[in-house]
């Protein structure tokens, strides 16, 4: 078979919702006086919008071949993203051949290490690769999952993460992540609060169901040891990004100093197998939890897993929704899921990029059928009612 060459890559911007999931109106959990690092600002403590959370937007890549198909994939990168990829990167894809996905990886990265290697940059080329990988997929008529080693498991179990983990549970989640509220500079009674809010979740849902709780990189080593403590009689399950992503050494004392049977886990703000050699190495943390769609896409996320295997750590990608199904099911080392509740009081299941995906696979009874995702690439449609704006068209 001759395979197709890349013809045209075009980056669009879309608002409200989709990969962007700060970006949401109205009144909404994931905005409700959530504890962050500018929470020690009082004007930026109710609203993460307040301080620009949502101000990147959705980036949707779409990568065009020779023979007329069209993959694509989405992530958050607005139009900074749109501004890299038509500028920047497309000179690395276009009249390529559509399987030459680790070369264009290896140029994506090193042409933009100058200003890149985290963050926006990693982001867009996590986007462009996801887009290949979606092209490939639909030109060879096979899910993603199966161009990858295909699936170790006939169903993906979900954890919820959300406001209300009683919901979650009755949902068929196998557990549920909260949001912490009170960040230190409120003080021992945000501390009392958090701790209470813990306690009352824990009542609702009893002992086996798994509670954790998600600290947004808002601690500092002291607060988060306190709080661990104070939370283990509670029988939390792990304590996730509790400190600033580059501090290393804070997660390598946490790990030593929460109650024995707690995890410590992060990773979503961390990028490339260098970033998380970085982790692994220095014993941050007992699961690592890379976002597909901002890590450096799924090129990089394969090598970020063995190398995570091979430390003995466990790899929970954060949300991503089709883009870490396809990649979950394949590996042994990613037992289960995360699903981020997307409907404004966390009470039901809407898909995680709602509205920006059509065919979004979402769980049901806290599981999707490994057959789900049987269709090309990552089996997903744009929905054609939202508004794509291509800012930098060629
Ligand atoms: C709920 C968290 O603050 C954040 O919005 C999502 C996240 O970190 C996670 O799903 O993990
Ligand atoms: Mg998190």
């Amino acid at each position: 078979m001759t395979m197709p060459t890349i013809k045209h890559v075009r980056a669009f911007t879309v608002r409200g919702g989709g990969a962007d999931y700060h970006d949401q109106q109205g009144y909404h959990w994931i905005d409700d006086h959530i504890a962050t690092p500018m929470a020690r600002y009082p004007e930026y403590r109710q609203s993460r919008q307040s301080f620009g959370i949502n101000v990147l937007g959705t980036l949707v890549v779409e990568i065009e071949a020779s023979d007329g198909t069209v993959g694509f994939a989405v992530t958050t990168a607005g139009e900074i993203g749109a501004y890299i990829v038509e500028k920047h990167l497309a000179r690395f894809l276009e009249g390529r051949p559509v399987t030459e996905i680790e070369k264009i990886w290896d140029q994506m990265y090193f042409s933009t290490q100058y200003y890149g290697r985290k963050g926006v940059v990693l982001n867009t080329i996590s986007g462009v690769d996801l887009a290949l990988w979606d092209l490939l997929g639909k030109i060879r008529d096979e899910p993603v999952h199966a161009m990858i080693g295909g699936p170790v498991r006939d169903e993906l179990t979900f954890y919820a993460t959300g406001a209300r983990p009683d919901l979650a549970k009755g949902l068929g989640f196998v557990g549920g992540k909260l949001p912490l509220h009170h960040g230190p500079a409120e003080g021992v009674e945000g501390l009392k609060k958090n701790l209470e809010e813990i306690a009352e979740m824990r009542s609702r849902v009893g002992d086996d169901f798994w509670l954790m709780l998600d600290c947004w990189m808002s601690l500092d080593l002291d607060y988060a040891t306190r709080l661990a403590k104070g939370a283990g009689e509670f029988g939390l399950k792990w304590i996730e990004e509790a400190l600033s992503p580059d501090d290393y050494w804070g997660y390598a004392a946490l790990r030593k100093a929460v109650p024995a049977g707690m995890l410590v886990t992060t990773g979503e703000h961390e990028a490339t197998r260098w970033g998380f050699r970085m982790l692994l190495e220095m014993g941050c943390c007992d699961i690592i939890q890379p976002d597909v769609g901002w890590c450096g896409g799924l090129t990089e996320l394969i090598k970020i897993s063995a190398l995570a295997d091979a430390h003995g750590a466990l790899v929970v990608p954060h949300g991503s929704s089709v883009y870490s199904y396809h990649f979950v099911v394949t590996r042994t080392n990613s037992p289960f899921a995360e699903f981020l509740m997307m409907a404004p009081e966390a009470d039901k299941v809407v898909p995680m990029f709602t509205p920006l995906l059509l065919d979004e696979p979402v769980p049901v009874n806290g599981r999707i059928r490994t057959s789900a995702l049987d269709k090309p690439g990552f089996g997903v449609r744009l929905n054609p009612d939202c508004t794509l704006v291509r800012p930098y068209a060629r």
